[in-house]
C-alpha cells in the first residue's frame, strides 16, 4: 500500500502525521504499532519520536490518536496536537476547532506568532490530575508535590501530575542537569519497575529567571527528545504551585528545541493550561510498503516546506539564552 505522510514538529519534537480523513487507510492496531515502530525508526529513511494519526470524529472536528516511537499509544501528546490542530485548522479552514483525544476532547487556535513568523498554535492541557493512581504511581500516599522517592534519589524532590498522560518532575541545579542522573532515573521508571507499572515520562527543569524555565524530557516510548509539550506544560503547573510563577502570566518555556510558552489557569475547582507554540510543517512523502514488513518501506518522493528556515531563527535564539544560563 501507499501512505502519504507530512512530517512535523512542535520544538523539534517531530512526528509523521497520516491524515485517515482523507485518505481512508483502514490500520488496524497491529499495523499502527507496527508503522510507529518501522517509520520512527531513527534509523529508518523517516524516523521521527511518534505517529499522528489524524481520524475523523464523531463530536469534534476531528480525533488525534499518537503512537510512541516504541509503538506504545499515548493518552496525550502536546507539541503533536499543535501540528495536528494546525492540519486541520487548515482542511476545515478554520481557526478555531476541537480535537478528540483518547481521554478528552480539546480546543486549538491558531495564535500570534510566537516568534517572527512563525505558524503558532494554542492548545488546551487538561484534565490535569494529581492522584497517583492517575499515572499509575504505586506509593503509599494519594498525591506527590516537591516530595523525595527514596528508590529513586536521595536528594531531589519529585511531583507527579497526569494531564492525562503521567509526569514525573523535578526541580534540578545546573549541575544535576549535566550528570546523568536524569537518564539513570528514567531509565529505571520505564522498565519492569515497583513504582510505576506504565512508565512515565521524566522532566528535569531549571528555573532560569522569573516566568522563564528550562525543561529537559526524557519521554516514555522515546527517550530524550528536544522537547515534550505536556511535560512543559507539566513543569510550569508545578512551578506555579511551587510559588516560581505566577498562575494567569505567560511562563517562556525554553527546551532543547527550542521554545514555548504557556499560561496556567487556576479555576474553581480544577487547573488548566495553555501551551502556545509553533507547528511547522517539514516535508511531505510518499511511502510504499508491505504491511506485513514495515520496515522494509519505500520511499516514492519527497518534497520540503521552506518553512523550517524561519523556525531555526527561533532555535538560535533560545539555544543562545539556554547556553548563557546554563553553561555560563
Ligand atoms: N511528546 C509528547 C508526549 C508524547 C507521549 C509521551 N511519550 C507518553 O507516552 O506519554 C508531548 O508533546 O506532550
Amino acid at each position: 500500500m501507499n501512505i502519504q505522510i507530512r512530517k512535523c514538529h512542535g520544538s523539534g519534537n517531530d512526528f509523521l502525521l497520516i491524515d485517515e480523513i482523507s485518505s481512508q487507510y483502514h490500520f488496524s492496531e497491529k499495523d499502527r504499532q507496527n508503522l510507529a515502530i518501522a517509520l520512527c525508526d531513527r534509523k529508518s529513511l523517516l524516523g521521527a519520536d511518534g505517529i499522528l494519526f489524524t481520524m475523523n470524529s464523531d463530536h469534534a472536528d476531528a480525533k488525534m490518536r499518537v503512537f510512541n516511537a516504541d509503538g506504545s499509544e499515548a493518552s496525550m501528546c502536546g507539541n503533536g496536537l499543535r501540528c495536528v490542530g494546525r492540519y486541520v485548522c487548515e482542511l476545515l479552514q478554520k481557526d478555531e476547532i476541537a480535537i478528540e483525544t483518547m481521554k478528552a476532547t480539546l480546543l486549538v487556535s491558531k495564535a500570534e506568532p510566537i516568534f517572527n513568523e512563525i505558524p503558532t498554535y494554542c492548545v488546551e492541557i487538561s484534565p490535569v490530575l494529581f492522584s497517583l493512581s492517575a499515572l499509575p504511581m504505586n506509593m503509599d500516599k494519594n498525591h506527590l508535590i516537591n516530595e523525595k522517592i527514596v528508590e529513586l534519589s536521595d536528594q531531589l524532590l519529585f511531583s507527579a501530575v497526569a494531564v492525562p498522560n503521567p509526569h514525573l518532575i523535578s526541580f534540578v541545579d545546573k549541575d544535576v542537569l549535566r550528570a546523568n542522573t536524569q537518564e539513570t532515573i528514567a531509565k529505571y521508571v520505564n522498565g519492569p519497575n515497583p513504582l510505576f507499572p506504565d512508565g512515565v515520562n521524566v522532566s528535569f527543569v531549571k528555573e532560569l529567571e522569573k516566568g522563564e524555565i528550562f525543561v529537559r524530557t526524557y519521554e516514555r516510548g522515546v527517550g530524550f527528545t528536544n522537547a515534550c509539550g505536556t511535560a512543559m506544560s507539566s513543569s510550569s503547573l508545578i512551578s506555579c504551585l511551587l510559588s516560581m510563577n505566577e498562575f494567569e502570566s505567560s511562563i517562556e518555556v525554553y527546551n532543547n528545541g527550542g521554545k514555548v510558552r504557556c499560561v496556567v489557569h487556576k479555576l474553581e475547582d480544577q487547573y488548566k493550561i495553555d501551551l502556545i507554540g509553533n507547528a511547522t510543517y517539514i516535508y511531505d512523502a510518499e511511502i510504499k510498503l508491505d504491511r506485513l514488513n514495515p520496515e522494509l518501506f519505500q520511499l516514492i518522493h519527497q518534497s520540503s516546506f521552506d518553512e523550517q528556515k524561519y523556525y531555526e531563527e527561533l532555535e538560535t535564539y533560545a539555544n543562545k539564552r539556554i547556553e548563557k544560563v546554563l553553561l555560563g
